[in-house]
């Protein structure tokens, strides 16, 4: 299943990490729609064809989020790249998509393409200090960024990046009702199935990342926390 539109659960898997073959499996035959390869360091061209190579096995979607130049590859259903739409940093806004375009834009599938607005809100989270993020966010700050995704930049995904601490419910509820067209996805600090129902009550589509690595049973459930929602 392609379509984003349809999703409501993605795993992220970061090429920089171990995985055993077991848990892989169990990542990949949960019922998620997506598996995502993604991280924000150590993230080589080698590790991304490696971990791609074994998600391959199964017949999940594949998606690479692209964090660097350096590792993109053909080979995947799905590109997301994303823009922080509040770095201080342009090179993380349009420079190194400037970059990339001009070395691929003639290979590029568009239509395999799909534009992220990043709004990263944990100021202490590796992406955060990676692209000089603008955080911590107000609520009001954050459904700017959303409506600035939707109306001023028409971007199809906007992405609530908590990465590694819970966020604020407050602020989930709040870019759901900024939202209309957009789809909306949510992630950081998912660790069980009770978390995941209740960002998926306003999020299109929950992110479930360092929970595969600390206690993948749990994580796992977050899938049917999700689907079986109304
Ligand atoms: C034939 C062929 C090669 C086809 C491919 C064509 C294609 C897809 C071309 C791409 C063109 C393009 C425009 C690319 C963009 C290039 C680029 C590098 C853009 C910058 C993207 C960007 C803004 C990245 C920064 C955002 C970021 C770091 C996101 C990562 C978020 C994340 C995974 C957080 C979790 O991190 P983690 O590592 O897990 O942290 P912990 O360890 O603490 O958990
Ligand atoms: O690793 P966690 O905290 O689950 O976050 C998932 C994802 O949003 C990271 O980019
Ligand atoms: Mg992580």
């Amino acid at each position: 299943m392609y379509d984003v539109r349809e999703w409501r659960h993605v795993f992220k898997l970061d090429p920089n990490k171990e995985i055993d073959d077991s848990v892989l499996e169990q990542v990949c035959e949960s019922g998620t729609d997506a598996v995502i390869i993604g991280g924000s360091d150590g993230v080589t061209l080698d590790n991304v064809l490696n971990l791609m190579a074994r998600i391959r096995r199964y017949t999940v979607p594949c998606v690479l989020e692209v964090s660097t130049i350096e590792s993109i590859t053909p080979g995947f259903d799905l590109y997301f790249i994303p823009t922080v739409l509040n770095s201080r940093n342009t090179e993380w806004v349009t420079g190194l998509h400037h970059q990339a375009v001009k070395e691929y834009g003639e290979l590029m599938e568009w239509e395999e393409i799909y534009m992220e607005g990043y709004c990263i809100a944990n100021p202490d989270c590796k992406a955060a200090a990676l692209t000089e993020a603008k955080a911590p966010l107000e609520i009001e700050d954050i459904t700017a960024y959303a409506m600035m995704a939707e109306r001023m930049f028409q971007l199809p995904l906007f992405y609530l990046e908590y990465s590694g601490t819970y966020g604020d419910l407050a602020a989930v509820k709040a870019v759901r009702e900024t939202l209309e067209k957009t789809v909306f996805f949510y992630g950081g600090g998912i660790t069980g199935p009770e978390q995941a129902k209740e960002i998926a009550q306003y999020a299109d589509v929950i992110v479930v990342g360092n929970a595969v690595y600390e206690n993948v049973d749990k994580a796992i459930e977050t899938v049917t926390a999700v689907k079986n929602q109304i």
